[in-house]
């Protein structure tokens, strides 16, 4: 029914939605886990490229209007509490629903996350990679299958941590690469979808203390002892950030960068503060990990890939047991699109997100089926300033419309069609798009080189007879978690088939 409504021409979407209709959400969100994404792929195959989908929000398949939505700074546009709040981070940038305050808080935050300061990290991220590989080492010879999803998790988290917050809890060299945070944060995103229902429930956890809510949900300790911890350190940080020869300001946080920043000082208050570090440490971890894993899966899986990528590679790295710059790595055509295609696949962000023009009419033009002689009857619709719109990278990625043969892993289409890159939109577009981004592409780029080109300078390669094999659970199909276990030598592959 609500989908009948949003296929009505005219200008006012919105208006006539009772409040219950937000139980068709709950029930394939809360009740069926997660599966509300899927149901709406279906509702737009069914009805069109625009439907309202709860009492509020209106969501677009159609990636050719991505830049209206995500747009830049000289545009509104606001975030949606319904949204924002599942976080419990509201004073962060990331859940900053004002456009204003956000860019603000937002330009504190650019320059420690810029492509300069990220490229003069590269030895604090080899010397991670040279952990991984000495842990990929510890699989080969015990002849144990490699989860690579946790492997990248302890990566992706050693990196942003020791990054953001000047400290890591190295979970790269724990015999199981300590899962408690990645079990957190996918247990997080699945609380994620109740909250935004009954957002009280966060406020009433939020009131109990620490340890009660370790108990009632043991699963989110890694959590909150981050939380406590990043609480501390701030504190410190804050305390003794006049003294330049204190302990505390020996390492340059992003803390560091913020209390350097223009920002008023009610900003810049610890109380403030510790959740962009929060948010920084968890939005840098599943996501950047969902991508690596996406990436080795595939090319161990269709080793015509792979072999393509090593020959590409062994043009940089040959012999030197040095990874090349990463400016260098970004000129690689078939890297570059190695890693197109893993970002396109992957899920690290596969919800759909909001955001509302808060002065601008947007005007979308929907196409149908139906017209005289085959042709597509054209109806518009006017979106007021105050919807709540939204768009699902993950849709766009996945859709035929956009992307021949879409579940394929074929890095080949992005050197074939350049055109393609106005569809890719992992990280979002506009004033709201991912901080990260630099650093996620530094990750991807310096990792991906390192595992599948990289030799040991007595000559050893990193990933001598490899062979993968997925563990995955589908959901309509199509959602893989990213599940992949890496067996590291023919015989255990073979064991494995
Ligand atoms: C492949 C890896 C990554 C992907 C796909 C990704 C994706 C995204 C997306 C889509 C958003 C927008 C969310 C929204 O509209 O609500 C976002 C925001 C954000 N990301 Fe990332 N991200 C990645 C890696 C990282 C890394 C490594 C960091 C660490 C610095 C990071 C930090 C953030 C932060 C702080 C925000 C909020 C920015 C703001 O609201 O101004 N992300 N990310």
């Amino acid at each position: 029914m609500v989908f009948l409504l949003a296929k009505t021409e005219g200008d006012s979407l919105v208006d006539f939605s009772p409040k219950w209709l937000s139980l068709y959400e709950f029930y394939y969100d809360v009740i069926k886990a997660g599966q509300y994404i899927w149901k709406i792929r279906q509702l737009h195959d069914q009805y069109g490229p625009i439907i309202r989908i709860n009492p509020e929000e209106v969501h677009i398949q159609d990636a050719n209007f991505y830049d209206e939505v995500y747009t830049g700074a000289t545009h509104k546009r606001n975030k949606w509490s319904f949204f924002t709040n599942q976080s419990g981070l509201t004073s962060s940038a990331f859940a900053t629903n004002d456009h204003d305050l956000h860019r603000m808080r937002r330009g504190a935050l650019n320059p420690y996350f810029s492509k300069q300061k990220v490229r003069q990290l590269q030895p604090r991220i080899e010397k991670s990679l040279k952990n991984l590989l000495g842990r990929v080492d510890d699989f080969r010879i015990s002849g144990e299958p490699l989860m690579v999803g946790l492997a990248y998790a302890a990566l992706a988290n050693d990196i942003v941590m020791d990054y953001a917050l000047g400290r890591s809890e190295n979970r790269l060299l724990a015999p199981d690469f300590d899962p408690s945070f990645k079990e957190a944060g996918e247990a997080g995103a699945k609380l994620g979808h109740l909250v935004k229902q009954l957002p009280w429930l966060l406020q009433i956890m939020k009131i109990l203390p620490d340890n009660m809510q370790v108990i009632l949900n043991p699963v989110m300790a890694s959590f909150i002892k981050l939380n406590q911890d990043v609480i501390r350190h701030v504190a410190r940080i804050y305390s003794h950030r006049h003294d330049p020869h204190n302990q505390y300001n020996s390492q340059t946080t992003v803390f560091h960068e913020i209390l350097q920043s223009d920002l008023p000082e009610h900003e810049k208050m610890p109380t403030r503060l510790w959740q962009d570090g929060q948010v920084t440490v968890i939005a840098g971890t599943l996501t950047t990990a969902a991508a690596l894993s996406e990436i080795t899966f595939h090319l161990l899986d269709q080793p015509m890939h792979l072999r393509k990528l090593k020959t590409e590679l062994d043009t940089v790295t040959s012999g030197s047991g040095q990874l090349p710059e990463m400016a260098k790595l970004e000129q690689l055509p078939y890297l570059t699109a190695v890693i197109k295609e893993g970002l396109r696949l992957s899920s690290g962000i596969s919800t759909r997100l909001q955001r509302i023009a808060t002065e601008e009419t947007l005007v979308f033009t929907a196409r149908y089926p139906g017209g005289i002689d085959g042709n597509t009857i054209e109806k518009k619709y006017t979106l007021r300033p105050g919807i709540p719109l939204s768009m699902t990278g993950l849709l766009i990625h996945h859709s035929p419309t956009y992307f021949e043969d879409p579940m394929t892993f074929w890095p080949q289409r992005w050197l074939e069609d350049k055109s393609l890159d106005k569809y890719l939109v992992p990280f979002s577009r506009g004033t709201r798009s991912c901080v990260g981004i630099n650093l996620a592409y530094a990750e991807l780029y310096l990792t991906i080189a390192t595992v599948f080109g990289f030799r040991f300078k007595d000559g050893r390669k990193g990933t001598a007879d490899w062979g993968a094999r997925s563990h995955f659970t589908k959901a309509d199909g199509y959602l893989k978690m990213d599940f992949y276990q890496v067996y590291l030598d023919s015989a255990a592959t073979a064991r494995a088939k």
